[in-house]
C-alpha cells in the first residue's frame, strides 16, 4: 500500500503505491522504544540498552534533528545521568541494588547523546493521561514527514499496545502520506513555522504555509478569522462574562468551517462535532446535536476505526441523543 523513499529535502518519507481510501489504516505499529508516563529522559537510555542489537542498529538510524540547543541540554542530562549511576553503582557493589541502569561497561555518552537526539526528533507523544505509555518511536511511521494539512493521523490504541495511522482523506497513489506534528492544527503560519524550525528544524512548504498561492492565503485569512473569534469570546470571559452556550458554538463552528475547507479532518475536528452537539443539546436544538454527533462518529470512524474505545464512546453518545427521540 506504501513504499518508504527519498522525499526531496525532508530526507525519507512515505508514498502511497496505490489510491488509499479515506478511513483505511495504514500502519498499526508496536513502539520500537517507548516510555511511561512516570518515566523521564533518563530511562530512554536505559531502555533502548535493553533492545536486541538488530532494534538498536536501527533505532540509530533514525533522522535527528539537532540545534546547538539541544545539544548543549543533552550533554549536561547525559553528565548528570552518568554521575548519578555512578553513585548507583556503588551502592550496587555494596547492596547489590541495580535499579534499572545499564551495566558500567555498556555505557557510551555518545551513543546516549545519539539516542536522545534520535528520541526527541521522532518521538510521537501518545499524550492521553490513561495510555500506558507517553511517548514512543515506531520503525516505520517515524518516517512519515510533516504537513499542516495532513493526509493521515495517527492515534493509539491503548489496548492493542499499538499505534494506528489511518487516512484521513483518499489519498491518490504517489502522494506522500503526511502527519501533523504539532499538537494544535488552528495556529497561524508564523506560530506552526516557529515551532516546526525549533522542534524539528525545518521550514514547512506545504499548500497551507505557500501564502503566495490563493489557497494558503485563504487558508490564513481563515485563520485568523477563527483566532479573532476565539480571542472575542476569551476576553468576553476574563472581563467577568459567563460567555453563552451560543457565543462558544459559534466559536466552535468557526474553526471546524476553518479545519473543513482545509481538508483536516482526525479527532480535532470529532471533538468539536462533539462538543458542539452538546451545545446544541443544552440550546434545545436536538436535531441538530445529533446531526454534529453523528458526524463526530463519522470522523472518528476514519481516524480510529471502529475498534477504537473512543469511537465505542461515541456511539453511546449518539445512541443517548437518539434516545432523548423517542
Ligand atoms: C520524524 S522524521 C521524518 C522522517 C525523516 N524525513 C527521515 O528521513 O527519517 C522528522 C524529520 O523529517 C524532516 N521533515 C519532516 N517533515 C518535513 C517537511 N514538511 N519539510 C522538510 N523536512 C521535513 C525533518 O528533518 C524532521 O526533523
Amino acid at each position: 500500500m506504501y513504499e518508504i523513499r527519498q522525499a526531496g529535502t525532508k530526507g525519507l518519507g512515505v508514498f502511497a503505491k496505490v489510491f488509499i481510501p479515506r478511513g483505511t489504516r495504514i500502519f498499526s505499529e508496536r513502539p520500537l522504544l517507548a516510555i511511561r508516563p512516570d518515566q523521564g529522559a533518563g530511562d530512554i537510555y536505559a531502555a533502548f540498552r535493553l533492545l536486541p542489537l538488530e532494534q538498536r542498529t536501527k533505532l540509530l538510524q533514525l533522522s535527528s534533528h539537532i540545534t546547538k540547543e539541544s545539544s548543549v541540554a543533552r550533554w549536561t542530562q547525559v553528565i548528570w545521568w552518568t554521575v548519578k549511576r555512578s553513585v548507583f553503582d556503588v551502592y550496587a557493589r555494596i547492596w547489590g541494588n541495580h535499579r534499572g541502569m545499564p551495566a558500567r561497561s555498556k555505557h557510551s555518552i555518545k551513543e546516549h547523546i545519539a539516542i536522545l537526539n534520535v528520541f526527541r526528533s521522532n518521538c510521537f507523544d501518545i499524550g492521553s493521561s490513561q495510555a500506558s505509555i507517553q511517548q514512543a518511536i515506531f520503525p516505520r511511521i517515524s518516517r512519515m514527514n510533516h504537513s499542516c494539512v495532513p493526509n493521515a493521523q495517527g492515534n493509539f490504541h491503548d489496548e492493542m499496545g499499538r499505534f494506528n495511522v489511518h487516512a484521513t482523506r483518499d489519498i491518490k497513489a504517489g502522494k506522500e502520506l503526511t502527519l501533523n506534528y504539532l499538537p494544535e492544527h488552528g495556529a497561524v503560519k508564523a506560530t506552526r513555522q516557529s515551532r516546526l524550525l525549533s522542534g524539528y528544524g525545518f521550514l514547512c512548504d506545504c499548500p497551507a504555509c505557500d501564502l503566495t498561492l490563493l489557497r494558503g492565503r485563504d487558508g490564513e485569512e481563515k485563520r485568523l478569522q477563527a483566532h479573532r473569534k476565539l480571542s472575542a469570546y476569551a476576553e468576553g470571559l476574563s472581563n467577568g462574562g459567563l460567555g453563552s452556550a451560543e457565543a462558544e458554538l459559534q466559536t466552535i463552528e468557526e474553526f471546524m468551517r476553518l479545519f473543513e475547507g482545509e481538508g483536516i479532518a482526525g479527532r480535532e475536528l470529532s471533538t468539536m462535532y462533539f462538543e458542539a452537539a452538546k451545545l446544541n443539546m443544552g440550546l434545545g436544538r436536538r436535531e441538530e446535536a445529533l446531526r454534529c454527533a453523528e458526524k463526530g462518529l463519522e470522523i472518528d470512524r476514519d481516524c480510529l476505526s471502529t475498534d477504537h474505545p473512543l469511537y465505542q464512546h461515541g456511539v453511546a453518545t449518539v445512541q443517548e441523543l437518539k434516545k432523548s427521540f423517542t
